[in-house]
């Protein structure tokens, strides 16, 4: 459904983050993911998985660091051209973000405003092109049914098909999901996962999960990485990442041997 380019190569160069208040998210992360690679991001509660997929988004700018696609620092785009490098980066949140009170394909057409010159979209109207394009991207998460329901209306799993599908409707080249089935059942989280990742196959997208679900993580991604504390534990193909570094990963701070926070 997208042109046929090469999908980027996504890169955090020694990537810290520091909130305001002085909690540092993240210290020096440094990986790369790359073209059409689908990467998984592992770490306990806390350890800095939703601040990195932020920084990798463009969403917040690393306090030091840089993040680099295709090589290109985005963070010094201004105006129109950072709208549209936005644009290529397909967003799903753990919280769905939908508009609640409007229908399945308006939520869908969001995936679209970065596309539209400013006025049409502040004057409502919406270009033949990209309804076709909201309305195929809904198709294609099973939601075909249910273009015109209100989004409030559906069910957790519906509802972020949904979210999906907007960012599908962004015919982005990147794709990132930060913990996007934490709401959701078992089966539905892996009809969910499962539903994103055919979906960045068949897109040719590079793509960053979240994942709480380390036996989901290994089933769809290529390679894993490992945070903790903020700090990059492990970053290695699917096959080679063994119990031990999972261990490490998840072992409790206060029962930790010394040297392992
Ligand atoms: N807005 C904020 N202000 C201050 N500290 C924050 C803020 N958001 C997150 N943090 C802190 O930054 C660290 C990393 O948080 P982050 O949300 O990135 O972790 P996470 O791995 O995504 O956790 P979870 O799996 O629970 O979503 C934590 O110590 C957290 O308390």
């Amino acid at each position: 459904m997208s042109d046929v380019v090469m999908p980027p190569r996504l890169e955090a160069d020694a990537v810290s983050y520091r909130y305001p208040d002085g909690t540092t998210a993240l210290h020096s992360v440094s990986l790369q993911v790359h073209a059409g690679e689908i990467v998984a991001v592992l770490g306990r509660s806390g350890a800095g998985k939703s601040t990195l997929m932020r920084c990798l988004a463009g969403l917040e700018i690393p306090t030091d660091g840089r993040v680099l696609r295709d090589g290109e620092d985005r963070s010094a785009l201004r105006g129109r051209a950072r709208r549209r490098a936005h644009a290529r980066v397909g967003v799903v949140f753990q919280e769905f973000q939908l508009v609640e009170r409007a229908t399945v394909l308006s939520n869908a057409l969001i995936g679209r405003l970065a596309y539209q010159p400013v006025l049409p979209s502040l004057l409502h109207f919406v270009r033949r092109s990209d309804r076709e394009i909201a309305v195929e991207s809904v198709r294609r998460l099973g939601l075909g049914e249910q273009l015109r329901k209100r989004a409030d209306a559906l069910s957790g799993g519906q509802r972020q098909r949904v979210a999906i599908a907007r960012a599908l409707a962004q015919q982005p080249d990147m794709l990132l999901a930060d913990e996007p089935v934490a709401n959701l059942d078992p089966v539905l989280a892996r009809g969910v996962v499962d539903d994103i990742v055919r979906l960045a196959r068949v897109e040719q997208l590079t793509a960053v999960l979240n994942l709480h679900d380390v036996d989901l993580a290994r089933h769809v991604a290529d390679r894993l990485i490992g945070l903790r504390a903020g700090r990059l534990v492990f970053d290695r193909p699917v096959c080679d990442v063994s119990s031990s570094d999972l261990d490490l990963l998840y072992a409790d701070p206060a029962r930790s041997p010394v040297g392992v926070q």
